[in-house]
C-alpha cells in the first residue's frame, strides 16, 4: 500500500495558488446543483465554502419551491429553481438555463443535498453531458448513483465520499480509508477526497496533517465540497484543489476546536477560517 505524503503547509505550497488579483470573472464561477426541499441547507454551505476560498460568482440551483428563500437568505449568489416532485426531491429535470449556468461555470458540485435516486441520477447525467471541460466535483447522493449510470468521468473530476459513501461505491460494509480512496481513484479515473486522504488515479497519496473529531458535524461534508469546488472554479488542478481544500477544512476544525471547544462548532464556521488559512498556507 502507498504511504501517503503529508499535506504539511510546506507541502501545499508545492502548489502555489493561482493568481487572486484579478476581477470576479479571473477567480472562477461556482455551480451548485441540489439542495431537495427539506435540505437546501447543504447547497448554502457549500456556496459558503466556494466564495470564503476566493470563487468569484456562485449559482445555487435547488428545488424550485426553496429557490426564492434560498436567494433571499444568500444575497450574494444567484438562484436556479429545479423542477421539484410534490415531496420536494428535484425531478432531475434541468432548470431554465441550467445548461447556460454549466457552460458558464469554471466548476459544478453536484450533489448536497439530493435526497432521491433518480433525480440525483438524471442531474448527474446532465451535468456530465454539458460540462465541456468545466471542472465536476461530485458528492453526497450524486454519489450513490455513479455506479448505475456507468459512465467514464470526465478527466479531473473530483469525488467527495464520507465514509458510508465510499463503502457503498465499492459495495463493502465498511472501508479502510486509505485503501478505499485508491480504489476509488483507480476505479473512477477521479481524484478522490475521503476521510482527510486524497487519492490521485495515478497512484499517488496524500494525507492532511491535522483533522478533529469536531469535523464529524452535520454539514462538514457540503463546506468541504463546497471549498474545493471554489479552488477548482479558481483554476487549481483537481489534485491540488482537494489537496488544500481537505487541508483548509482539517485545519479550520483544528483552530475552532482550540477556540470554542472540542465538539460543537458549526460546519458554517469553518468557512470563516478559510480566507486567513489560504493566505497562511499561500505564504
Ligand atoms: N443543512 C442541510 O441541508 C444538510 C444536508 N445534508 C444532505 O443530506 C443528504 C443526506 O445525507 P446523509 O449523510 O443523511 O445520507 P444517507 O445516510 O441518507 O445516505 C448516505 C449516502 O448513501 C447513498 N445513498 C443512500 N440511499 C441511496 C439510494 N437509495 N440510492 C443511491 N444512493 C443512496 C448516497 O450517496 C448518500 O449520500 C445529503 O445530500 C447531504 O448533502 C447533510 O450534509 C447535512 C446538512
Ligand atoms: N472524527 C473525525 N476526525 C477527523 N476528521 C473528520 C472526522 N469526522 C469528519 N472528519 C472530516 O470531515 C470530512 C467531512 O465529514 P463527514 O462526516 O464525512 O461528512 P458528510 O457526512 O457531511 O459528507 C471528512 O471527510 C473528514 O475529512
Amino acid at each position: 500500500m502507498t504511504t501517503p505524503a503529508p499535506l504539511t503547509p510546506a507541502a501545499l505550497r508545492d502548489w502555489p495558488l493561482p493568481d487572486r488579483s484579478g476581477s470576479k470573472d479571473d477567480r472562477g464561477g461556482v455551480l451548485v446543483i441540489g439542495g431537495a426541499r427539506p435540505t437546501p441547507g447543504a447547497v448554502l454551505l457549500a456556496g459558503y465554502a466556494a466564495l470564503r476560498v476566493g470563487a468569484g460568482r456562485l449559482t445555487l440551483a435547488v428545488a424550485e419551491s426553496v429557490a426564492p428563500s434560498c436567494a433571499a437568505q444568500f444575497p450574494e449568489a444567484g438562484a436556479l429553481a429545479l423542477p421539484e416532485r410534490p415531496d420536494g426531491s428535484p425531478t432531475g429535470a434541468a432548470a431554465p438555463g441550467m445548461d447556460r449556468e454549466i457552460a458558464r461555470a469554471d466548476a459544478v458540485i453536484v450533489g448536497p443535498g439530493l435526497d432521491e435516486p433518480e433525480g440525483a441520477a438524471a442531474l448527474l447525467s446532465t451535468v456530465l453531458a454539458d460540462a465541456d471541460g468545466t471542472a465536476v466535483l461530485i458528492d453526497a447522493f450524486a454519489l450513490g448513483v455513479l455506479p448505475g449510470l456507468g459512465v467514464t468521468l470526465p478527466a479531473g473530476t473530483v469525488l467527495t465520499p464520507n465514509l458510508t459513501e465510499a463503502a457503498r461505491l465499492l459495495e463493502r460494509d465498511d472501508v479502510d480509508p486509505e485503501l478505499a480512496a485508491g480504489q476509488l481513484a483507480a476505479r473512477y479515473g477521479a481524484v478522490v477526497s475521503c476521510a482527510g486522504l486524497i487519492a490521485h488515479p495515478d497512484g499517488r497519496l496524500w494525507a492532511t496533517a491535522s483533522g478533529h473529531p469536531g469535523l464529524g458535524t452535520s454539514g462538514s461534508g457540503d463546506v468541504l465540497s463546497g471549498a474545493i469546488g471554489g479552488l477548482l472554479a479558481g483554476g487549481c488542478p483537481p489534485e491540488q484543489a482537494a489537496s488544500w481544500g481537505t487541508a483548509l477544512h482539517a485545519t479550520a476544525g483544528d483552530r475552532l476546536a482550540a477556540r470554542i471547544g472540542p465538539l460543537g462548532f458549526l460546519a458554517r464556521e469553518l468557512t470563516e477560517e478559510f480566507p486567513g488559512l489560504l493566505v497562511e498556507f499561500g505564504a
